[in-house]
């Protein structure tokens, strides 16, 4: 049962004796600067499909991670079956009874089915093939799945090759099925059959452990909910209660221990931009119907306009193009359809270099894979998208002067601590990596500026840092994007709010009172 301010102690859930296959009993889990898995208890019972909610970092990953092998807890214990067990390792948990699909299969595409199931599985040295596929059957008959044995792993549907998957666990002997985010990269049908499968592997008395970021799926499929919050657990709502609840209160409930009401007063007090401008200058930059079709997530039919001065923060559960968005207007990715405008003129057939010459500029998240070249010096990287341009190259030589120079203002305007400017800039620590990244974005001639997770892996300070760089390019007149998957940053820093899900915006809210519960909903999939 879930109380309405529930502290971590009142949501510690029912004692380890009730019958549940698997207890954490108030496990932490530390990762340096962060407490990933906070005092968490948490009980799987047969039977039943246990939903674990949270936003991204909320500390799911990491608590099936304890229960999978893939962690193991710094305090707490684990219970199965009620006695003290170690998971120490992937191997352990199956030969505990703990089996786990991940969202990408981890099967091998270019080998059978069979030859699939054959692999690891050290009872098999001389694969009795026949023998494989008989009791396969068997098993996929028992969950209600027909699987061709035969078939090539490729060739199956991500569906598909989930359910083999299963049914690979379950003749392994599992009774506890974990489904990390694995209605993530399905189709609205895949997701529904995998509701459909987990509803009979639980009449089946299996206990299943399913992550999701959907509201509906955790709402449909799910006998109990779990839900997380910055590495602790906040609630929990057993079957009774979700029941007596019905959709539409577990609904509110659910939104309101995942996001939490909110103190906009403190918010402010921390530095946010208490007043939202109304912005009523003519938009700076233009977006219509873009699209971009060359990944799994295909983006289309994004329409945004954001003015001078203006924050425009785009809030989403990664992995719903965002940033393939982000590269698409950058430059860096190919458009399928639509147009991009700044400041009236169109820019979606110039190259970045172009784009950047106009003054559209872009501070990726790839800070040392894209942003910057790691062996390069600190200066040249400060001038990586000038390359060859004058007064820093004349005649395609390389200036030293005015490139120290500029280095040398930008190191000590944006206070990058680095020991010269000739030091190889990947010998920084993350956040002077991203300082310089900023640095470089920031300055000359832009106008408006993408921000993709400016915050991302940053310590506290630098966190702080970044948004104040943030903010005072709004100061400035620049037209800015920020895309994060951090609801308190977008609430914090942004003027209005548009949620991306499944490659569309599907809802823009102004940050008022009301926008953390809208723009919460609209994440989990509600109301969209
Ligand atoms: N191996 C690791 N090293 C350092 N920090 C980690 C590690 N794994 C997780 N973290 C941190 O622990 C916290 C919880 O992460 P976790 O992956 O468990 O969250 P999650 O709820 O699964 O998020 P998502 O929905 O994004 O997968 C985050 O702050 C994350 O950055």
């Amino acid at each position: 049962m879930t109380e309405p301010a529930p502290s971590p102690e009142a949501a510690s859930g029912p004692p380890p004796s009730s019958g549940a296959i698997v207890t954490l009993d108030h496990v932490t889990k530390r990762f340096p600067g962060v407490v990933a898995n906070d005092r968490v208890a948490f009980d799987l019972f047969p039977g039943e499909v246990h939903v674990l909610l949270g936003e991204n970092g909320a500390g799911k990953s990491t608590l099936v991670g304890m229960l999978s092998g893939l962690q193991t807890p710094d305090e707490g214990g684990i219970l199965i079956d009620g006695r003290e067990a170690s998971i120490s390792s992937p191997a352990r948990a199956l030969e505990l009874g703990i089996g786990t699909v991940f969202q990408h299969s981890m099967l091998v595409p270019s080998l059978s089915v069979v030859d699939n199931m054959a692999l690891g599985g050290s009872w098999w040295s001389r694969p009795d093939r026949t023998g494989i596929a008989a009791r396969m059957a068997a098993v996929a008959a028992d969950i209600g799945v027909r699987i061709d044995p035969h078939a090539r792993v490729g060739t199956l549907s991500l569906g598909e090759q989930q359910q083999v998957e299963i049914v690979r666990a379950l003749m392994r002997g599992s009774r506890v099925l974990i489904l990390d985010e694995a209605t993530a990269m399905l189709t609205p049908k895949g997701a529904e059959d995998l509701g459909a499968l987990m509803r009979r592997l639980t009449a089946l008395g299996i206990a299943v452990v399913f992550i999701t970021h959907k509201l509906n799926e955790a709402l449909a499929f799910g006998h109990r909910i779990t839900v997380l919050r910055l590495g602790r657990k906040v609630g929990e709502i057993a079957p009774e209660r979700l029941e007596a609840l019905g959709p539409a209160a577990a609904t509110a409930e659910i939104i309101r221990l995942m996001f939490g009401t909110g103190d906009r007063k403190a918010a402010a007090e921390g530095g946010a931009r208490a007043v939202r401008r109304r912005v009523s200058a003519p938009p700076l930059l233009e977006i219509e119907e873009l699209a971009v079709d060359d990944m799994a997530v295909p983006v289309s039919g994004v329409t945004l306009s954001v003015a001078p001065g203006e924050i425009v923060g785009l809030a989403g559960i990664d992995g719903n193009g965002q940033k393939q968005f982000a590269e698409a207007l950058a430059g860096q990715r190919r458009l399928a359809a639509g147009t991009i405008r700044l400041g009236g003129e169109a820019v979606e057939r110039l190259d970045v270099g172009g784009r950047r010459a106009r003054g559209l500029s872009y501070v990726t998240d790839d800070r040392l894979g894209e942003g910057t070249v790691g062996s390069f010096p600190v200066s040249l990287n400060l001038l990586l998208k000038q390359v060859g341009k004058d007064p820093f190259w004349r005649n395609g030589f390389e200036r030293p002067e005015p490139i120290a120079a500029h280095a040398e203002r930008l190191v000590g305007a944006y206070d990058v601590r680095t020991p010269g400017i000739s030091t190889p800039i990947g010998k920084l620590s993350g956040g002077n990596i991203q300082k310089a990244l900023l640095a470089r974005e920031l300055t000359g001639d832009t106008r408006a500026v993408i921000f993709a997770k400016p915050t991302y892996g940053l310590d506290v300070q630098n966190i702080r840092a970044t948004r104040q760089r943030i903010r005072e390019a709004a100061d400035r007149g620049l037209a800015v994007i920020l895309i994060s998957t951090d609801l308190e940053e977008v609430l914090e820093l942004s003027d209005r709010i548009a949620v991306m899900s499944r490659g569309h915006v599907v809802g823009m809210v102004d940050n008022d009172d009301a926008a953390r519960a809208r723009v919460g909903e609209l994440m989990s999939g509600v109301g969209a």
